[in-house]
């Protein structure tokens, strides 16, 4: 069947469009945070009466409760949808979330991170925007679109959108398990839009995806937050430095993984003659976590032969990476070397800590607990348990040469496992030929450093094919401030997507 329709209706109709995201957009649907929960959960309900209106079947299914900010609240609704339940016809499972990461304009947004605003560019600014709602809300276009122009959807559709992808996907896994035979029974293939061209410019098909395993340092201390002049630690400004200097030296040249220095940091501990500040000894395990190198190496599946010629082939240069980061001070000065370090090698990021003042002005306060959060991607063929287990052994052992009376306690808060998928099903086939039809170009394969944790269970409990359709582009800042989609991303997305579900119908599987 031809599309031709259904591209000029797209075409003609943009700004309806882009108003439907500005709409999904103004829901600020963080789930990580207590206050915005009714908000991820009214976005939950937007898309319900979205595909209600379409004539979907759909379900909410309330996966519990979860512990947050020391309350205990429901876990958004996970939307079950069905459109379409023709046994002659394929079945397509599309999966998206619907929650956002946190986004405030006192971080660096130019504009409202809430309010989607276009410039002159065609660049869609807005938080979820790119990652996840433009992808998501794309799908329900794609039946709208199709029976407005009165075209057959060659497929049953099963939707299956969550709120908590951004928080660790959280009730999720045990829901896929428990519909494996039922919800899910005659799902065909997986199709998931929610990551990025390597690029800007040419479109690719991922069949990889790094784990992610997201940890919580607690330290605490003193009863209460205390007067620093009062209580502060007692050492020289001297003594200080000279243990700064010698723990960064040591660092420098040991990998992670074998931290074993014996550096000066007992002498600071030594010195202390009021309160062990936790803010200090945080900061410390904090440092201790990663090399300026970064090196972690335990279990990484050593490079093939085969794999080394892939990173040659791809459309992706320096300056594609040093326009997403805006600066150029990537740590590899190759492509290769960028994107084995994003693809297949694991990484360790510090994010932020709980507790610490981080206000403007200048309090002199020692905050009695603070909690550093840091995560670790993760690789074939590491194990998320022995992660977990390596990192608790490594923190306690460095505090406990530390000799500080404060007390810690190290969690893993999510892990999600590392994914790769075969690319020669089907599947990548019959999406390679949509954007041969769309873009007019045979797209790239590529893995990606992010982590969609489903991707995996839904491979291993439905044992059918899974792809990631990425609709954005690489420098669209996901998770940072300004994220963006473009408006022609967008438009030729959704038609990527309705191709997509055509050429799935067509292929001889
Ligand atoms: C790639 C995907 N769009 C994404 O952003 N995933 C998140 C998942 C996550 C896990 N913990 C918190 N968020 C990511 O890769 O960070
Ligand atoms: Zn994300
Ligand atoms: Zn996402």
């Amino acid at each position: 069947m031809s599309l031709e329709s259904f591209y000029e209706y797209i075409d003609k109709n943009q700004d309806h469009y882009v108003r439907r995201l500005g709409e999904a957009v103004a829901i600020p649907s963080v789930s990580g945070t207590v206050q915005h929960r009714p908000e991820v959960v009214r976005m939950g309900h937007w898309l319900e009466a979205e595909l209600k209106r379409l004539g979907a079947s759909v379900e909410l299914r309330h996966p519990g409760k979860q512990e947050l900010e020391g309350q205990v609240i429901d876990l958004p609704p996970i939307v079950l949808a069905t459109y379409g339940n023709d046994p002659a016809k394929k079945t397509v499972l599309v999966y998206g979330h619907y929650d956002v990461q946190p986004a405030l304009k006192e971080d660096g947004w130019a504009t409202d991170p809430f309010t989607l605003v276009e410039d002159s560019q065609g660049r869609m600014f807005g938080r979820g925007s790119t990652d996840d709602k433009g992808p998501v809300i794309s799908w329900i276009w794609t039946i709208e679109i199709h029976q407005k122009l009165g075209l057959d959807l060659p497929v049953n559709l099963k939707m299956c959108f969550e709120g908590m992808e951004e928080s660790g996907s959280e009730g999720l896994d045990d829901i896929i398990y428990a519909e494996a035979d039922k919800y899910f029974k005659d799902v065909d293939c997986v199709c998931i839009s929610d990551n990025y061209w390597l690029g800007t410019t040419k479109p690719c098909l991922t069949y990889g995806l790094r784990g992610v395993s997201y940890f919580m340092l607690t330290v605490s201390g003193p009863g209460k937050d205390l007067h620093s002049g009062v209580f502060g630690q007692s050492r020289s400004p001297a003594d200080a430095l000279g243990i700064v200097r010698s723990t960064t030296q040591a660092a420098r040249s040991v990998p992670w993984s074998a931290h074993a220095e014996s550096s000066r940091a007992n002498q600071l501990t030594l010195a202390l003659d009021q309160v062990h500040e936790p803010m200090t000894d945080l900061i410390h395990l904090m440092h201790k976590l990663v090399t300026p190198e970064g090196k972690i190496l335990d279990d990484v599946a050593p490079v093939t032969a085969d794999e080394d010629k892939i990173y040659k082939a791809l459309d992706f240069k320096m300056d594609d990476i040093y326009n997403a980061i805006d600066a150029k001070n990537t740590i590899h000065d190759t492509t290769k070397e960028v994107l084995m370090s994003r693809w297949r090698f694991p990484s360790l990021s510090l994010h932020g800590i709980e507790g610490a003042f981080y206000s403007p002005g200048a309090k002199t306060v020692i905050p009695a607990k603070v909690v550093g959060k840091f995560s670790i991607r993760t690789v074939p063929n590491q194990d998320p348990d022995k992660i977990t287990e390596l990192v608790k052994k490594h923190v306690e052992a460095e505090f406990a040469k530390l000799g500080s009376k404060n007390k810690i306690s190290i969690e893993c808060g999510h892990a999600g496992k590392w994914w790769v998928a075969d690319i020669n099903n089907w599947n990548y086939t019959a999406a390679s030929n949509a954007i041969q039809k769309i873009f007019g170009i045979v797209p790239d394969y590529t893995r990606e450093g992010g982590s969609i944790p489903v991707t995996l269970t839904f491979q291993e409990a439905l044992k059918t094919s899974v792809l990631l359709l990425p609709m954005g582009r690489s420098d669209d800042g996901a998770h940072s401030i300004n994220e963006k989609l473009d408006r022609s991303n967008y438009i030729e997305g959704i038609k990527l997507l309705a191709t997509y579900l055509h050429e799935v119908a067509a292929i001889k599987a």
